[in-house]
């Protein structure tokens, strides 16, 4: 977090945080945002799919008509496509082409192909922005002698994917 928020100060110091120019800028939120999605994208499973005929997929044989869940979480999180799977490395996207914009299938929060979902930009800009502002204007701390190491950040899966105790956070105004 403080590298995102020395970034966001830095980056935006003396303007107004509130259109996108800047945040085109803020390559390490980006990577934060990218790396968030990458190990916790809301959508596990994203859409089911049922297949219109039958088809052969790297010698298994899925009949017309099957039901078809994509884990997007395990592709997220195969260490056959990322180094140091399990660790929260925003790093690993810092001058990456890889993106989720439906090109590269190990990386696929939002879907891929013509179905993918449509509401990217849209999504990316309101996750962005308001970060950016609240790590611009606060400095933030965890209550009651919690750490970033132990506090339970175990998901609750149903179709989407969320936290499972709400995350509580201290502001501290910050004069920048
Ligand atoms: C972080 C936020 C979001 C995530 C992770 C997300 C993820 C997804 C996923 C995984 C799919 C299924 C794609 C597939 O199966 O290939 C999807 C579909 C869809 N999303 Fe999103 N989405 C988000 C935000 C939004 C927003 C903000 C909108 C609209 C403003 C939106 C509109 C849609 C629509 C309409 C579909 C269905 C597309 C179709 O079936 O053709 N999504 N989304």
């Amino acid at each position: 977090m403080e590298k995102a928020q020395a970034e966001v100060r830095r980056v935006c110091k003396g303007r107004e945080l509130g259109d996108e120019s800047e945040i085109h800028e803020l390559k390490y939120l980006s990577s934060v945002v990218k790396e968030t999605l990458r190990l916790h994208p809301p959508g596990v499973f994203l859409l089911p799919r049922e297949s219109t005929e039958t088809c052969v997929i790297k010698g298994y044989e899925i009949p017309a008509k099957t039901r078809i869940m994509v884990n997007a979480w395990a592709i997220g999180r195969d260490p056959k496509h990322w180094d140091e799977a399990e660790t929260f490395k925003p790093e690993r996207f810092l001058d990456s082409p890889i993106d989720f914009k439906g090109a590269n299938m190990n990386f696929i929060p939002f879907g891929g192909g013509r179905r993918i979902c449509p509401g990217i930009n849209f999504a990316i800009s309101s996750i962005e922005l308001p970060l950016a502002n609240l790590l611009y204007h606060f400095d933030w701390k965890l209550p009651n002698g919690i750490t970033p190491e132990n506090f339970d950040k175990t998901g609750k899966f149903s179709a989407s994917v969320r936290i499972s105790e709400n995350l509580q956070l201290i502001p501290i105004s910050c004069q920048t």
